[in-house]
């Protein structure tokens, strides 16, 4: 049945959700990766595609940018339409000096300043996790790849601020072991807890907020081939 946000009949999305904020992200997975891939929502241009993968229904969806986007469509997936895990593929800006552009960041856990996870648990100091068993396979997935990415595990910082710049926070956070920045993982850590499904964020540095490398537009929506391969095999 669909929801305010997703057009899908229930059926149409599958069990694993591949999930890039950028909805073009979405598209290129689904015809670069995907077999059989047909679009089953585009409400608000939110694009979701389902396919298979090596012979496994996949559904590749964008989440928007931000906490409360992802929490919107994670939310809804896990509870209208039976999806039990959600890897999120997105970019992040590097923090520490280990991860350099193009490297690839399995996110163990997310560190955030977000209200949203402060209002579900008044008072505590909730943790932000990646569901183990994920972590523990994508781990072992980007062992086994081809190629030259560079791929860490660690924490990432969600931000829901992407201009705001924040010079002691940052190096706090970095003193702390927190590699990078993005925007949604701990959001969907935070419904990955409140609905039992199985999340993870894989994420590409897409630029460094030290060094000043960055990505260009068109390269934050193709170079993130190793991030896709590890997502799509779990
Ligand atoms: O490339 P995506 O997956 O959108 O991720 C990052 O890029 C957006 C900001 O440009 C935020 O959504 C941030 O988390
Ligand atoms: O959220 C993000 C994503 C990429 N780069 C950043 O600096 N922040």
């Amino acid at each position: 049945m669909p929801t305010p946000h997703i057009r899908a009949e229930r059926g149409e999305i599958a069990p694993r959700v591949i999930m890039p904020g950028d909805p073009r992200r979405a598209e290129r997975i689904a015809t670069d990766y995907l077999e059989d891939a047909e679009l089953v929502t585009d409400v608000r241009g939110v694009l979701g595609f389902t396919g298979t993968w090596e012979g496994r229904p996949v559904t590749a969806m964008a989440s928007g940018m931000g906490g409360p986007s992802i929490t919107i469509y994670a939310t809804e997936l896990a509870r209208e339409y039976g999806v039990e895990q959600i890897v999120r593929v997105g970019t992040a800006g590097g923090m520490s000096t280990d991860v350099v552009v193009r490297d690839v960041i399995i996110a163990t856990g997310a560190h955030t300043d977000s209200g949203m996870t402060a209002s579900r648990i008044p008072g505590v100091h909730f943790s932000h996790l990646a569901d183990f068993g994920l972590a523990r396979a994508a781990i072992e997935a980007a062992e086994r790849l081809e190629g030259d990415a560079a791929v860490h595990a660690g924490a990432v910082f969600t931000s829901d601020h992407f201009y705001l710049e924040r010079p002691e926070l940052s190096a706090a956070l970095t003193a702390h072991g927190t590699l990078a920045v993005e925007m949604e993982a701990a959001a969907l850590y935070a419904v990955g807890a409140a609905e039992r499904i199985r999340t993870l964020a894989v994420v590409t540095v897409s630029d460094h907020l030290v060094t000043g490398e960055s990505m260009t537009a068109e390269e934050r929506e193709t170079q993130f081939d190793a991030a896709a391969r590890i997502a799509l095999s779990l």
